[in-house]
């Protein structure tokens, strides 16, 4: 009779139901006999393949004997304290509480982030965000990183990343075979990602080509800007702007309006060269702007956008960014914070202009639930914890980062694209005459959805469709012309009009009117009220300000660590697939990486069954680290 029964596999892989018509015979274990012998057979098989892959590279690379006996004698610790090494085996929660790591990491944070890529090129604080990054690493003591490979690794990055290799193999090819079947779906794949993007850091290249010509001073005043251009996205086919031809004269007020994706917002990316057109040119102030040092015209513009987002730093140093590594008064607080609006919700925070409100998580740790009950991290995770602000104080935050900006001396020429859309009118109304009060001495052009207060005091209004200008003009001569710029303002003035008692039709003429209670009354409530999410993965989706510690050091540690060893034959099959060169700075930047986004630099480990202990873990973490990121920003 048949037996069945439900068996625990030999090596633990899972649960399998085997059948067996005689207990003492057990067909299973006859099967995994023959799995293991798979196993040997092609572990030998990987052992051969992956070591005549490895000598060959060794051949072709001069090798230090000494740096490839200490990076196999770096392997066998590593492997070893992998295993015994307390935190590696039991719960616990691991944070740094170091201003100067939770700095660096912060800088590393924004240098790597893709969310602030446009406001960093456009405030060019690159160079400030680097320097600080590095200020930071060196506080933590970067002189001495207390690791020989680390040391090295810049010198002979080879000897170290084939002789991690090469112990790996002799020492247990067979297991690690097995290992990286086991992991080929989850791991594995991450490390490619992973490895991809260090190559394609390491691919960098300026995205703008910089002109020569030196552009600053103020004294010149305004500028002058026009452009006769056609302009495709990058990897797009249609074009975003078509046969576009205008000029701006020195302190002009520029309205551009038109429906949603006509092309507004593009206009303004070309203006500081986020984007250079496909065809045609720019000019500022008659010279084509590709001429001149892109830092320069940079710095000469302040763009202050609809999304922007908050850097993981406090309130003050997310202000004083707008004038970047320039001394910055407390009286320069006061005017940015009142023009911009920003004051009066300021005052209200704990900190004021010292909090943080996406402050570094350094929190690591194993998912135990002891750890949860433990009191003496409340005031950890309650310091790491997001705070989130309304869309309108977030966009208050940033009109006061321009106005920061415009006390540079250095800007002539403003651009504002639909930056209070999620103010109250009064906040709008004021916003809106702060900038104008710019107009004496720069260039402005303000993209709007509001017909009324700007457009009717602008000096040339640019009216938008499909990506093509349409009709260009003042306020009365549009209206006049009765076409598109009419149409949107109708439907504008009508939505408005439906409210009113009288429900008629509005009369264009008197829409010309200075009649300025009812031109800043176009608001239906839900635009007085809508809020914009500034930070949609951070304040508006799921729950953002709860950190997910459960996704703790283990999961990550896996990840680095097959990038590390594992990985490390990815990155040589990547590199011969792609034709790599393969110099030292990749693979430096590969190790770099690791570390910095390893979580070194923990200071404080606590485990749920001991004490809080202090552990001294700061590392080194390469400046390159953040190099590669920062210079593609220029
Ligand atoms: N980064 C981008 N990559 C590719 N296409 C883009 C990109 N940004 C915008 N577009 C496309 O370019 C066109 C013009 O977009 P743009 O953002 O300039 O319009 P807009 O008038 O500012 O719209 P809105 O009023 O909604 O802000 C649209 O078709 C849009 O889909």
């Amino acid at each position: 009779m048949l037996l069945e029964e439900i068996a625990v596999n030999r090596s633990g892989r899972g649960r399998h139901i085997k059948r067996v018509s005689n207990p003492r015979m057990d067909y299973s274990d006859a099967f995994f006999t023959i799995v293991d012998i798979f196993n040997l057979y092609e572990g030998a098989f990987r052992l051969l393949s992956e070591l005549s892959y490895i000598l060959h590279i060794v051949r072709k690379f001069p090798l230090d004997p000494f740096f490839l006996a200490m990076s196999i004698m770096q392997n066998i610790i590593q492997s070893y304290s992998r295993n015994y090494f307390t935190p590696y085996r039991q719960g616990y929660i691991a944070f740094s509480a170091n201003k100067a790591y939770r700095r660096m990491l912060a800088f590393f944070n924004v240098a790597h982030g893709e969310n602030f890529e446009i406001d960093i090129k456009s405030d060019g604080s690159g160079k400030y965000i680097l320097d600080e990054f590095v200020k930071n690493r060196e506080a933590i003591g970067d002189d001495f990183t207390g690791d020989v490979f680390d040391r090295q690794i810049s010198d002979v990055p080879l000897a170290i990343l084939i002789g991690k290799e090469i112990f790996s193999l002799s020492h247990s090819a067979i297991e690690r075979t097995i290992s990286l079947l086991s992991i080929r779906d989850s791991n594995m794949i991450k490390c490619f990602e992973m490895i991809e993007t260090i190559y394609d850091d390491c691919d960098f290249k300026r995205d703008t080509d910089d002109g020569d010509i030196p552009y600053l001073p103020i004294d010149d005043g305004p500028n002058r800007s026009g452009m006769k251009i056609e302009f495709r996205y990058p990897g797009t086919k249609k074009n975003a702007l078509s046969n576009l031809s205008f000029t701006i004269n020195p302190g002009q007020l520029v309205a551009i309006v038109g429906v949603n994706g006509s092309g507004k917002s593009s206009i303004t990316n070309l203006f500081n060269r986020l984007y250079d057109p496909t065809e045609g040119e720019i000019f500022v102030d008659d010279i084509p702007i590709r001429s001149y040092k892109v830092d320069d015209i940079r710095s000469s513009m302040a763009i202050l956008r609809q999304n922007h987002f908050i850097y993981p730093l406090t309130l003050r140093e997310n202000i004083a960014i707008g004038m970047p590594g320039k001394e910055v008064t407390e009286h320069d607080f006061d005017v940015a914070l009142e023009k911009g609006g920003a004051k009066d919700f300021i005052e209200k925070l704990p900190k004021k202009l010292d909090e943080e409100l996406f402050p570094v998580e350094t929190i690591h740790g194993s998912p135990t639930t002891e750890y949860q009950e433990m009191k003496e991290l409340s005031s950890v995770f309650e310091n790491e914890q997001s705070r989130g602000i309304s869309g309108g104080e977030s966009q208050r935050l940033a009109a006061s980062r321009t106005f920061m900006r415009l006390q540079s001396g250095l800007v002539r020429f403003l651009a504002a694209d639909e930056p209070s859309s999620a103010l109250d009118p009064e906040g709008e109304f004021e916003l809106f005459s702060r900038l104008m009060e710019q107009r004496r001495e720069m260039t402005i052009v303000l993209v709007t959805h509001r017909f009324g207060h700007i457009t009717k005091h602008a000096d040339l209004i640019l009216c938008m469709k499909d990506g093509v200008l349409i009709e260009a003009g003042t306020h009365d001569e549009l209206l006049s012309k009765g076409e598109e710029y009419y149409r949107l303002h109708n439907v504008q003035a009508q939505a408005f009009d439906k409210d009113d008692t009288s429900g008629s039709h509005v009369d264009e003429n008197s829409a010309s009117e200075e009649d300025s209670a009812s031109e800043e009354s176009f608001y239906t409530p839900e635009e007085q009220c809508a809020p914009v999410c500034s930070e949609p993965s951070r304040v508006c989706e799921g729950n953002p300000c709860t950190p997910e510690y459960s996704s703790g050091l283990d999961v990550h540690f896996n990840i680095e660590y097959s990038t590390l060893n594992t990985g490390l034959f990815g990155t040589l099959a990547l590199a011969s697939v792609r034709s790599h060169p393969l110099p030292n700075i990749e693979f430096y930047e590969l190790r770099a990486y690791s570390d910095a986004s390893f979580g070194v630099g923990l200071d404080h480990v606590i485990y749920p069954t001991e004490k809080a202990g202090r552990v001294t873990a700061l590392r080194y973490c390469s400046t390159s680290a953040v190099t590669p990121a920062i210079d593609k920003l220029f």
